[in-house]
C-alpha cells in the first residue's frame, strides 16, 4: 500500500533511507482541549527533506512543533504518544528528557526570521554558550562553519560584529538556518520558511535546504505545492490532524492513491 512509510517498524530502513525518528500513535492536544494531531504514526527518513503539507488548520506546525517540545513553554498542552529519535531511540517526549537539549538536536526555523536584537556573530555563538562552550577558538570555528554552511559566510565575514537585524529577510533568514546549525542539530525543522521572502530570496533558501540534507534531516511545512514538490524526497498529506497519505513526493504528486489529496495538490480542494 502507499503509506508503508507509516508502517514500517521502528528505526527500520524504508525506501532505501534509514529511519531517523519513528513517530508512534502521537496524540496532541492545546490547553483548550482542541485535539489538534490524532494518532499520528509515521517514519521520519534520515537526510531526507519530508514536507507537511495540508489545508490551513490541519495540524503541520503543530505536528513540528511536538519535535522540539514547542508546546512545552505553554501550561495545558498535552503530549501522548512518542517521537522516537535514532539511533539512540531517545522518546523526545518523555517527561526524563530536558526539553533544552531537545532543541540542541532539533532545530527550527520559522516564517518570519527571527533574529535576537544582538551582532551575527552573537546570534550564532548563542546555542553553544548555552549548552556550556567556554574555549573561544571552538566557539569561533563553529561560527564560521555554520554561517559557511548556511551560504552566508561571504557575505557577513567582514561585519560579524554588526547587528543582525540590518542583514536584507534572506540574510536573516540563512542567519536563522546558521543559528540553528551552530549546535550539530540531527534534525532541522523549517516552518514556512519562506513565506515572507521574494522569489531569488525563496530560491536561495530551497537550494540550501536542498544541501542541507546531507548534513541533516529536514522536515518542512510549506503551502507552496511547487516547493514541495521542488525540494522534498517524501510528502505527507494531512488533514484534521492526521496523516492521509504519506510516500515518495513524485508519487504523491502524480499518482496519489487518496482522492482528497488529488483534489489538494491539483488545487481543487474545498
Ligand atoms: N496555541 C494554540 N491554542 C489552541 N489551538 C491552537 C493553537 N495553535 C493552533 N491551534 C489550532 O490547532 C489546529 C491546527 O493548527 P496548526 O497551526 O497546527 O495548523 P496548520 O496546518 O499549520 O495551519 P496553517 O497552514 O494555517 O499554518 C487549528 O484548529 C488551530 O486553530
Amino acid at each position: 500500500m502507499q503509506n508503508s512509510l507509516l508502517k514500517s517498524k521502528a528505526g527500520q530502513a524504508a525506501g532505501g533511507a534509514r529511519s531517523k525518528a519513528s513517530v508512534s500513535n502521537l496524540n496532541f492536544h492545546y490547553q483548550t482541549g482542541l485535539h489538534a494531531v490524532k494518532n499520528l504514526s509515521m517514519e521520519v527518513l534520515e537526510h531526507r527533506v519530508t514536507a507537511l503539507i495540508g489545508p490551513s488548520g490541519c495540524g503541520k506546525s503543530t505536528f513540528l512543533r511536538c519535535f522540539n517540545r514547542m508546546h512545552d513553554l505553554y501550561p495545558g498542552n498535552r503530549y501522548a504518544g512518542e517521537i522516537v529519535l535514532h539511533p539512540d531511540n531517545t522518546n523526545l517526549l518523555s517527561d526524563e528528557v530536558d526539553p533544552i537539549e531537545v532543541r540542541m538536536r532539533i532545530g527550527m526555523v520559522f516564517q518570519k526570521s527571527n533574529p535576537f536584537p544582538k551582532s551575527i556573530f552573537e546570534n550564532i555563538s548563542y546555542g553553544l554558550r548555552i549548552r556550556g562552550e567556554k574555549d573561544r577558538n571552538v566557539i569561533e570555528e563553529k561560527v564560521e562553519q555554520a554561517l559557511r554552511d548556511a551560504s552566508l559566510w561571504t557575505e557577513v565575514k567582514d561585519r560579524l560584529h554588526s547587528l543582525a537585524n540590518n542583514l536584507s529577510g534572506g540574510q536573516q533568514q540563512r542567519l536563522c538556518i546558521a543559528r540553528a546549525l551552530a549546535t550539530d542539530p540531527e534534525i532541522i525543522l523549517f516552518d514556512e520558511p519562506t513565506s515572507a521572502l521574494d522569489p531569488i530570496a525563496t530560491a536561495g533558501i530551497e537550494e540550501l535546504i536542498s544541501q542541507l540534507k546531507e548534513k541533516v534531516t529536514i522536515l518542512i511545512v510549506t503551502h507552496n505545492m511547487q516547493q514541495a514538490a521542488r525540494i522534498s524526497d517524501y510528502t505527507a498529506y494531512m488533514y484534521l490532524g492526521e496523516v492521509v497519505e504519506y510516500g515518495e513526493t513524485d508519487q504523491i504528486f502524480t499518482t496519489p492513491v487518496h482522492e482528497a489529496t488529488q483534489n489538494y495538490v491539483t488545487g481543487r480542494f474545498g
